[in-house]
């Protein structure tokens, strides 16, 4: 396991690439796979190499400013995971999640991020499931707005190609990635990866257009989307996929979504990713038409298990002994006595029975607020040893927000 320079970039891109059954080779995909290590370092990916000396696995993290429970916190964004098929069940990932995890925790990070290409690869490294959010699709048809959902006239929504609007763009998202948990700070290199629409990349669909909604004072709302043009016989049936759409007032996301729903020759409007509390559901005369599926999204990991629980805030005060198993991030392992509130927490080991004993990937699928630690234990995979231990701490963990990524790294 070692760190690269900037020339080994190709041949890590080589296995990451077949990995990820991409349909590129490394040298077609030209500028785009130097873009984050030259914005943001080299210093953060991972190599495994073989007996040869040749490239046959790797991992890297991005370094996200997210909104937790308890404010924005420095998080790992692990990425780029993949093993040569040739290597793959000889352990090589699994030396690169230790390295790693190690690493981090040298340099002082508390948490990991990632989205999983498969749901059953990284619990084993400590990982949990803790954001699921919703894509959604609805014929325009039936995407009637209530008669009382709240309508501005001083609003305006101004459709725009990415370059013209990503001032505007960016001013609304900084103000919802610092509150919307699961949010990361997009800095220059994402927002010009994101706005940057080359037709290379538009997998048949169209261009990329943002949608803005000024009020007075400056832009309220935005989505981006394409649309991708499919005509029958019977005329069209093209559909408006929205990648991204972020209010910041009521008003303006009923403005941003009547304005969706107005497009003529598009029949049916897709969304990638909304939050379970997305207000769409309740604005809609009938919400029931509105086909919702729930996708995984975050899965995270308490690389720091003590430091991430006393930066945290709670929902109740609580106080608990907590059994944590930790395979590869052994010292997070131990028997911990836990108390908290909503100032936060204090974490130390104790010799004291536990109340509760559990992985701490359980521990990372819960620490958003969003998936009870209820679910794992009447899975039989959490232990309660003091009756109710896991309701008080399903208590103090709760979010009423859930939590929304909205964006695959
Ligand atoms: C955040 C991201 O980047 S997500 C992208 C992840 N990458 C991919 O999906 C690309 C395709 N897959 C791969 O490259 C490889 O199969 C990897 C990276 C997923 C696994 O690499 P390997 O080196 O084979 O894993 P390794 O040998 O260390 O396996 C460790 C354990 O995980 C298990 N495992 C590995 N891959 C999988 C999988 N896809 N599904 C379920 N279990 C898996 C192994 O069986 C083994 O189990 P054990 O600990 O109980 O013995």
């Amino acid at each position: 396991m070692r760190g690269i320079d900037r020339d080994e970039l190709p041949e890590v891109a080589e296995v990451t690439l077949t990995a990820m059954i991409a349909p590129d080779l490394p040298e077609e995909v030209g500028e785009r796979l130097h873009h984050f290590p030259e914005h943001h370092g080299y210093g953060r990916i991972l190599a495994a190499t073989d007996e040869h000396g040749a490239i046959v696995g790797s991992t890297r993290s991005h370094a996200f400013d997210m909104a937790l429970p308890g404010g924005v916190r420095r998080v790992a964004g692990v990425t780029g995971v993949g093993v040569w098929p040739t290597h793959r069940r000889q352990g090589v990932l699994s030396a690169l999640m230790r390295r790693q995890l190690a690493d981090l925790k040298a340099d002082g990070e508390h948490y990991a991020a990632l989205w999983a290409s498969e749901s059953g690869i990284y619990g084993r490294y400590g990982f949990g499931l803790a954001v699921t959010e919703t894509e959604a699709a609805i014929d325009v048809h039936h995407a009637a707005l209530r008669a009382d959902a709240p309508r501005d006239g001083g609003l305006r929504v101004l459709l725009e190609r990415p370059g013209a609007a990503r001032a505007a763009v960016e001013e609304v998202f900084a103000r919802v990635a610092r509150t919307q948990l699961g949010r990361f700070a997009r800095d220059r290199a994402w927002w010009d990866r994101l706005l940057k629409d080359d037709p290379a990349e538009r997998g048949g669909k169209g261009p990329l257009r943002v949608s803005v909604v000024q009020g007075p004072d400056g832009p309220v709302g935005y989505a981006l989307h394409r649309a991708e043009r499919r005509w029958s016989v019977h005329g069209s049936r093209s559909v408006l996929h929205v990648q991204e759409a972020v209010a910041l007032t009521p008003a303006a996301h009923t403005a941003l979504y009547e304005h969706l729903f107005s497009f003529d020759l598009i029949t049916r409007v897709e969304f990638s990713w909304l939050a379970q509390d997305d207000p769409l559901e309740h604005l809609l005369v009938d919400h029931q038409k509105l086909e919702t599926t729930p996708v995984d999204s975050l899965w995270i990991r308490l690389v720091d298990m003590p430091a991430a629980l006393s930066e945290r805030t709670y929902a109740a005060p609580f106080e608990a002994v907590l059994g944590i198993t930790d395979r590869y991030a052994p010292w997070n392992a131990g028997t911990w006595h836990v108390e908290g509130g909503p100032d936060g927490a204090r974490v130390e080991t104790t010799d004291a029975a536990p109340d509760v004993s559990l992985d701490v990937s359980h521990l990372g699928a819960a620490h958003l607020g969003q998936r009870p630690l209820l679910g794992p234990l009447r899975a039989g995979l959490v232990t309660e040893h003091t009756p109710g231990a896991v309701a008080r701490l399903d208590t103090a963990l709760f979010r009423p927000d859930p939590a929304i990524c909205g964006l695959i790294f």
